[in-house]
């Protein structure tokens, strides 16, 4: 997948919950069941030879890989601290680095250390298709350049599809209400990111977002599934895994709907002489304007780049704002003072209708990037060297080594995290009333070498600026008119965890109670 890269774009169990309605009520099915392949998938990669690096083992038993990897990533971490060290994981030996080498090794060309290549192998693309081709600079261009400019005037489009979904679909909750929230937040996400992506025409269309949730997990489990045959075995083992037809007719889907809006859109350039209106301003449009001449029309280039964009936009985002909601629900003190700020700005001062509100709620800014460095993913940085690499130490990576962060264990250091251990929500909202610096350096988007939940150098995640708008006006328009809390006896809700993937578990549920919206 040219340049759209991601570890959050890797097999994951994000997907597989999504697959709730197939796998309702059979958790623990599946829990055997994909322990079961990815034993089987481990017992196969591991007879392959990974090329010999001159760095320390760190020795851990396949079922810890399985089931604890966070601890694991932790505790590897803190016994190498600075040093690169290797881990004999199911998916073959990974190659961890620290801080220390991120800064030399993310400026690294593409044809040296390659994301596109480590996704493209995780993902299985040669069979799932799950690659923007020669699309992928482009389309993450689009989305650091276009998206991010575009969101203040997105704004009250993004606010009016959160209304509509939350009066449409939430329950009334006049009283304390039980409510499951990952099927409500998915189609959320789902509608917001769709508004900004393919606009108003299909962003509500039923098939428009099962097609662009479900294409995920249909990814996902083919990944899974095609992992079950040794590589040379693949080619014909295709055949076998029904999710890649799935996988066709997802994009099948996708062209159908999108085919009446490109037409439309190809009108409205032609009689551009006559037309007074303004163009629309979607990821359409945008993709029209910036793909090669020979491409504006093709439907099918349209219909992969938003699958893949949807994909890429849709479990993560949710995943986030799921670990949010379980701190919120938990810590009633965090609640209320994120809701002062929220009033303040949104009603007092009418920010619901301003552009540049959103980035004043800093507490909310900073609560949220406290919940990603404690709760995010287990790992970062995934890598394939391409060509033999001498770093500034002298170690030698050959080609062929696959790379990755251990983000779990840099997340808890202390030298960069004061009392790393504990959960702060006001963190960075200290840390950026210091310095004009600090205040740019601690947003949640904001990336370093020791923060690297959205990933380092040119891949490093274009969408992150619309998940955090997403996030926190999902989250202001919560705290604003319910009160949240866990239901009785509930402790803080935990991620199902497997490999290097945790998901929340779709069956969660909170309590909401509607309250008026003066504080
Ligand atoms: C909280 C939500 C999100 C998280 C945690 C997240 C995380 C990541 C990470 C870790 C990477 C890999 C970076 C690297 O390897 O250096 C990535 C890449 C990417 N993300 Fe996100 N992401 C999120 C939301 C989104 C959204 C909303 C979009 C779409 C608007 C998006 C689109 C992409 C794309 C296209 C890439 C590949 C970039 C490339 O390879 O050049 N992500 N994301």
């Amino acid at each position: 997948m040219d340049n759209v890269s991601s570890m959050a774009m890797l097999p994951s169990m994000n997907e597989l919950s999504f697959s709730y309605d197939a796998l309702a009520g059979n958790r623990v099915a599946y829990y055997v069941g994909a322990a079961a392949l990815i034993i089987t998938a481990w017992s196969l990669q591991s007879k392959k030879k990974a090329p010999h690096i001159e760095v320390p083992f760190y020795k851990a038993s396949k079922l810890k890989w399985i089931f604890d990897a966070e601890t694991l990533i932790k505790h590897s971490y803190d016994k190498f601290k600075d040093a690169i060290y290797q881990i004999k994981a199911t998916e073959g030996v990974q190659v961890l680095v620290p801080p220390k080498y991120i800064g030399e090794m993310k400026s690294l060309p593409e044809d040296v250390l390659s994301a596109t290549e480590a996704v493209a192998d995780a993902l299985q693309s040669k069979y799932t298709k799950f690659s923007a081709g020669h699309n992928g600079e482009l389309l993450t261009l689009m989305l650091r350049g276009r998206l991010t400019q575009n969101l203040a005037r997105l704004q009250p489009q993004l606010k009016e599809e959160l209304d509509y979904i939350t009066t449409t679909e939430f329950p009334a909750c006049d009283d304390w209400t039980p409510v499951k929230w990952i099927p409500f937040a998915v189609r959320a996400v789902s509608r917001l990111s769709g508004r900004a992506f393919v606009g108003p025409s299909i962003c509500r269309d039923e098939k428009w977002m099962d097609t662009s949730t479900n294409f995920a997990v249909h990814v996902f489990m083919a990944c899974v599934k095609l992992q079950f045959f040794p590589e040379w075995a693949r080619p014909f083992a295709q055949y076998l895994v029904s999710d890649l037809s799935k996988i066709r007719r997802d994009f099948a889907q996708a062209r159908e709907l999108l085919q009446p809006i490109l037409e439309q859109r190809y009108s409205f350039a032609k009689d551009k002489s006559s037309n007074t209106g303004e163009a629309p301003d979607d990821m359409v449009q945008w993709l029209i304007e910036a793909l090669p001449e020979e491409e504006k029309g093709d439907l099918q280039t349209q219909a992969e780049l938003q699958l893949i964009v949807a994909a890429a936009a849709i479990h993560t985002t949710n995943n986030l704002l799921f670990e949010c909601m379980c701190d919120l629900a938990a810590n009633q003190d965090i609640q209320e003072e994120l809701r002062q700020e929220a009033y303040q700005i949104l009603v007092v001062e009418g920010g619901w209708s301003k552009k540049e509100s959103i980035p004043k709620l800093k507490k909310l800014d900073s609560f949220m990037r406290e919940v990603h460095r404690l709760r995010g993913s287990i790992t970062s940085f995934i890598r394939k060297v391409m060509k033999p690499i001498s770093l500034s130490d002298g170690t030698h990576l050959p080609a062929g080594t696959k790379v990755l962060a251990p983000l779990a264990g840099i997340s808890m250091d202390e030298r960069f995290f004061d009392n790393a251990a504990q959960f702060d929500p006001w963190r960075f909202y200290n840390l950026r009333q210091q310095s004009d610096a600090d205040n740019h350096r601690w947003q949640f988007t904001s990336l370093s070498d020791t923060s690297i939940q959205f990933g380092a150098g040119r891949h490093a995640c274009p969408g992150r600026f619309l998940a955090g708008h997403m996030i926190k006006l999902i989250l202001a328009q919560f705290i604003l008119n319910y009160d949240i809390r866990l239901k009785p006896g509930q402790k803080r809700p935990e991620p199902m965890a497997m490999v290097m993937t945790k998901a929340p578990s779709p069956t969660t549920e909170f309590e909401f109670k509607r309250r008026s919206c003066d504080i």
